[in-house]
């Protein structure tokens, strides 16, 4: 197997900021790095930082307190987990989440955040405890065009490279 990236825990300061000045001490000492479940599951669980609540149609931001450190070539792709997304229709915002190599380097520290929505059409609620996995990221090669001559910088998230 490669071994392409390494996840981080984001600073204190780049945590609690999304936390209106809180202390989150507590939630940030609990933060723990996504896991793979068995040897060969392709998705890495990020866990909720905190206990949820989604009624049908809720939505909400998780700052999942987590950044990674990835080869250039490589990006980590977000999904559902499926067994959410089976019971619950818990889905991503964005449909799928991209999270860029250099997005590591931004500001922000390259924090991963999930939007997410219960779109039940069973009129089911959504409860999970903190610690609970949400969401899986799986690690993607990409390849570029021949003639390719990006040479952007990224600094930040969600449509940052067309401000
Ligand atoms: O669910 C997501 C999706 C993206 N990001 C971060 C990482 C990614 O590198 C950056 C930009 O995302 P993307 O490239 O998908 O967004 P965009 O709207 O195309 O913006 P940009 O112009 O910044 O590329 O935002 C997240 O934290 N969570």
């Amino acid at each position: 197997m490669k071994k392409v990236a390494k996840f981080h825990k984001v600073s204190y300061e780049q945590f609690s900021s999304s936390f209106d000045g809180k202390d989150v001490h507590e939630m940030y000492d609990a933060i723990c790095l996504p896991k793979r479940a068995t040897a060969q599951s392709a998705g890495y669980d990020f866990f909720l930082p905190f206990d949820l609540e989604l009624a049908p149609n809720e939505t909400k931001l998780i700052p999942t307190g987590i950044r990674v450190e990835m080869l250039a070539n490589w990006v980590l792709q977000l999904y559902p987990r499926s067994g959410l997304g089976f019971k619950f229709r818990l889905q991503l915002n964005n449909t799928v989440g991209i999270i860029d190599a250099d997005y590591f380097y931004s500001d922000n520290e390259g924090h991963i955040f999930a939007k997410i929505t219960n779109d039940s059409n069973e009129n089911k609620t959504i409860s999970l405890k903190a610690h609970d996995g949400f969401m899986q990221g799986i690690f993607m090669e990409y390849g570029i065009v021949e003639d390719d001559d990006a040479t952007g910088v990224r600094n930040g998230g969600f449509g940052s490279t067309s401000k």
